[in-house]
């Protein structure tokens, strides 16, 4: 068996022994020639790729915090009008040192590098979003993605606020992993900032007034997702994450400055939205659509893989907290009925991690599901 990432797959009875890890068939598919049927998404290219760049705003995030004023009403507008479209944008003047991003995705390269074996010390808990997986192959049978994922949370309203993703690493990895996490701790407590004044232009570019979004989420939950792709040998038959709508609500993505990959579906062709070096890419998610009361678009985006090139991406979700009641306020709702019931993010997160792949309908999925009843399956665990 070579060296190197492997895919752990569930153990198939029939199969001949490849090695095992922890009860799991172990297949090393990164470096083979071809790709497993499983990896092979045929509506992958039913859209064409366009080479013309999203024209995503780039919003100057710390002159919209300290002017107010003109500088506060341009960012409401690039913000209003990106989110009334596609629903991402960029910002700049965000204040994350430099070196913390780069820290952080070398951290992230660093950890996807380490054996199988230690990886699986933290693999991804069935049922929750949080740990490490590779290619969710212990979750779907079909179009899995091409790459390996980890996952943490941190919140910033409890008593080990400063520590909650120290702990975490330390905890399940040894203490070796203290300095990995207190780098995401920083980074974690960086993007959490930055999320926190994005949601205050986002609040007065809807009129509900800049604190109304921002107090919505100050005590909310934050998940962290790091990505990472594997150079791949047939990257037109796979994808590295399908078209999907984030669930969360506001991601802030940091990706590799010199490889691209995260596409955004704008007339029927997906945009490319190049890394531009400094700047995070924000996109609105399915929770936001919902506490807007669909003014704002939850932006519909994938990430392809290259064939000689690797790509990483840190994708911070902002996210209310658990049992925070997800409904519009009046000003929204007087002009146009409500479109979604009532939720909180406790049951949209279950929903995701134990009923529904997220895709491009997750929210609208998500809806029936509630008129139905929580304990009905909608059946789409596809
Ligand atoms: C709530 C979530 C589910 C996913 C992670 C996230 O925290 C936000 C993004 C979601 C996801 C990336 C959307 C595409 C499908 C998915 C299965 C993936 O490719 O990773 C989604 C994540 C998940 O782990 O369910
Ligand atoms: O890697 C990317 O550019 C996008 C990743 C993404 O959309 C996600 O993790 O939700
Ligand atoms: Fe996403």
């Amino acid at each position: 068996m070579e060296v190197g990432s492997r895919v752990v797959v569930p153990v198939a009875p029939a199969d001949e022994s490849h090695g095992e890890e922890n009860g799991y068939r172990v297949v090393d598919v990164w470096h083979q020639r071809k790709i497993p049927d499983s990896f092979v998404w045929p509506l992958a290219h039913a859209l064409p790729s366009s080479d013309m760049e999203l024209d995503a705003p780039v919003v100057d995030i710390g002159a919209a915090m300290r002017g107010g004023g003109d500088a506060l009403g341009r960012a409401v507008e690039q913000v209003a009008a990106a989110c009334a479209s596609h629903g991402l944008f960029q910002v700049t003047g965000h204040g994350v040192d430099p070196a913390l991003a780069r820290a952080t995705l070398d951290g992230a390269a660093e950890f996807f590098l380490l054996p199988l074996a230690t990886k699986l010390r933290v693999r991804r808990t069935p049922g929750t979003v949080t740990g490490y997986a590779v290619a969710h192959a212990d979750r779907f049978a079909e179009n899995l993605p091409w790459k390996e994922t980890l996952s943490f949370g941190h919140r910033d309203d409890h008593p080990t606020a400063n520590s909650d993703v120290v702990d975490y690493f330390a905890s399940s990895l040894g203490s070796d992993f203290k300095p990995l996490g207190e780098v995401f701790q920083d980074y974690c407590q960086s993007m959490k900032e930055v999320s926190l004044a994005i949601m205050e232009v986002l609040g007065q570019s809807l009129g509900v007034g800049r604190s109304y979004c921002r107090d919505f989420f100050t005590d909310g939950c934050c998940t962290m997702r790091c990505n990472y792709y594997p150079p791949c040998p047939e990257p037109d038959r796979t994808l590295g994450t399908g078209p999907h709508c984030d669930p969360a609500a506001l991601t802030l993505l940091l990706q590799d400055d010199a490889v691209d990959g995260l596409q955004v579906l704008v007339d029927g062709e997906w945009r490319p939205v190049r890394p531009k070096p400094g700047a995070l890419v924000v996109n609105i998610g399915d929770t936001f659509t919902a506490l807007s009361n669909g003014r704002y678009k939850s932006c519909l985006h994938r990430a392809v893989v290259h064939r000689e090139r690797e790509r990483r991406s840190l994708a911070f979700f902002l996210c209310p907290r658990d049992d925070r009641v997800v409904r519009p306020p009046p000003r929204l709702t007087q002009a146009q009925p409500r479109r979604y019931p009532d939720f909180t993010w406790a049951d949209l997160k279950r929903f995701t991690q134990c009923h529904y792949r997220a895709d491009t309908r997750t929210l609208d999925a998500f809806a029936r599901w509630l008129g139905d009843g929580p304990s009905t399956s909608p059946g789409a665990g596809n």
